[in-house]
């Protein structure tokens, strides 16, 4: 009976690992119905980095996630999530046993299958898209590679065309520096989370893209995505598959298409958010209600009903700077693109439609107090990059307004980094309410849907409520006292 056992298991385990060596991966493991379990090392532990470390270990990859900042890898090694982002802390604490971080990417790299880079692209001053740290990433990746470790080095980071083969170049120089030549594959596999769902963006994406010019890597990363493109895993608890959700598109190309790909659909939902801005602007004129409009135009399949919510416009880490980088890669190539070009301007007008309304109603701003209900560039997020409430602040700061604001989750990275605006912090509704001319909604967190208005009139000086993103009825405001001002209706 023992030695069947042990027959048995040899031939199992002989089986498994010839099937992985013909995906070229060493590993032994198996993670659910028969799909391999794998090394990664993940470079960037920020909003993309963390989270596909926790859900790819959550699928049952041996993770490791590297960042150079002890202090964030400090947090994370005691099992505080370093960012905001729904589910993420819970997951963190329940996927320990396949998650490790670390601040030293040697030790990291023994056996390893796939490297992912997830480190930041931010704007440089001309709009170019500033790659040195995935550069930078590149030559180490290039001075650790030995013979026994010829992983699959993976474009995680939004990244300019050409960036793969920058990467590979730069490896291969490292390499020959040490008198080596190996072999090693890199792919472009672009990210699509958004920052607020990013772990249900992860597990249930409408696809995959992996831009690759070799098999090898289309191969490994289909593997490493395997039970996410089969929807085999359980779903972690809270982080239900959406209703109607189908399997993701698995889409490969060239690094180069997958490269654009990237930049076209940011620069399109960017586009498409201005496109339903400049109408509610025109929508204020004629008298129309924007909201009506966009819902008649989304019903038509063509269209969609999604990214079609007016407000004060696009802000957050990514259209920003993706629709100037790709603007200013386009002007390399003497190309102009005027559309996105427009949808650029139209969003930076949109911010300020606060100040137009507010000088409409209260005439003169300075020495009025002005309440800003959210500071977060979106609800469910801390991410207070390109955030519209920041143009805002300073506008009103200009213009001799004393300015409250009050955010669920961003308050305390909104001291941090911008120290030098003036701005009195509060702790809820209710105490920022107090005394305020005028109360501006910028972020439409939901737990504001639950605020009792009346009380909160009571507290004001003027009962008037800009609502920057549509969130509520005129009429309700109205019958308790408040003038009410949305976008575009
Ligand atoms: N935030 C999003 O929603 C999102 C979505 C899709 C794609 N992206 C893209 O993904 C990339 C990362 O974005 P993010 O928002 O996660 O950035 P982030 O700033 O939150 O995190 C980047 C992390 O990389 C670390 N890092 C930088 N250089 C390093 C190095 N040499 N070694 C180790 N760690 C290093 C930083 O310390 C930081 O913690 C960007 O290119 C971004 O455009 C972001
Ligand atoms: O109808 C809409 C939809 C969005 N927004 C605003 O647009 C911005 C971006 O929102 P969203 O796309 O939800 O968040 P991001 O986390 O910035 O995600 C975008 O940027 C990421 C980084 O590249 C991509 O991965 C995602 O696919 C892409 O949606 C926010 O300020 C929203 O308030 C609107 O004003 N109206």
């Amino acid at each position: 009976m023992p030695l069947l056992f042990i027959t048995t298991f040899i031939v199992i385990t002989y089986i498994i690992t010839k099937q992985m060596e013909k995906g070229g991966i060493r590993g032994i493991f198996v993670i659910a119905n028969n799909q391999a379990q794998l090394k990664v090392v993940i470079i960037g532990a920020g909003y993309v980095g963390l989270t596909t470390s926790v859900c790819l270990a959550y699928l049952g990859h041996k993770i490791t996630c590297v960042d150079r900042n002890h202090k964030i890898i400090d947090s994370l090694n005691a099992g505080e999530a370093t960012i905001y982002e729904p589910g993420l802390q819970k997951l963190l604490r329940d996927v320990k046993r396949n998650l490790a971080f670390s601040t030293c990417l040697i030790d990291a790299f023994d056996d390893v299958d796939v490297v992912i880079i997830a480190v930041g692209t931010p704007s440089k001053i001309n709009g170019d898209a500033d790659l040195s740290a995935v550069e930078k990433v590149a030559e180490e990746i290039g001075d650790i590679l030995n013979k026994d470790c010829q992983p699959v080095i993976v474009n995680k980071s939004t990244v300019l065309i050409g960036s793969a083969r920058r990467v590979e170049t730069i490896v291969k120089t490292r390499l020959e520096r040490r008198g080596l030549k190996y072999n090693f594959f890199v792919a472009s596999n672009p990210e699509f989370l958004r920052e607020g769902a990013a772990i249900i963006d992860t597990l249930y994406p409408d696809r995959i893209v992996v831009g690759a010019n070799d098999t090898h890597s289309i191969n490994v990363l289909r593997q490493l995505y395997a039970p996410i493109l089969e929807q085999t895993f359980t779903p972690p608890p809270g982080i239900s598959r959406p209703m109607a959700y189908e399997v993701p598109a698995f889409i490969t190309t060239n690094p180069t298409s997958a490269e654009l790909i990237k930049y076209a659909a940011n620069a399109f939902l960017a586009m498409k958010v201005s496109f339903i801005n400049e109408f509610a602007g025109l929508s204020e004129k004629v008298g129309a209600d924007i909201k009506d409009v966009a819902r008649g135009i989304g019903f038509d399949k063509r269209i969609g009903t999604r990214y079609l919510e007016a407000g004060l416009g696009w802000g957050g880490s990514c259209f920003g700077k993706d629709t100037k980088a790709i603007m200013y890669m386009a002007s390399q190539y003497s190309y102009s693109m005027d559309l996105l070009q427009a949808a650029i301007k139209v969003n930076y007008c949109q911010r300020f439609v606060v100040m137009e309304k507010l000088q409409m109603i209260l005439k003169v701003i300075r020495g009025c107090t002005v309440g800003l209900l959210g500071l977060a560039f979106k609800p469910n997020t801390d991410d207070l990059r390109d955030a519209p409430s920041i143009n805002i602040i300073e506008k009103l700061i200009e213009l001799g307004a004393r300015v409250k604001a009050y955010d669920p989750v961003a308050l305390i990275r909104f001291q941090r980094q911008f120290p030098e605006l003036d701005v009195e912090c509060c702790n809820g509704v209710l105490e920022l309410s107090r005394d305020c001319d005028a109360l501006v909604l910028i972020t439409d967190w939901l737990e504001f849907s639950s605020v009792d208005w009346e009380k909160v009139g009571g507290l004001m000086r003027q009962k008037i409520f800009i609502d920057g993103r549509n969130m509520f009825n005129k009429d309700d405001f109205e019958k308790n006292g408040f003038t009410y001002q949305g976008v575009g209706r």
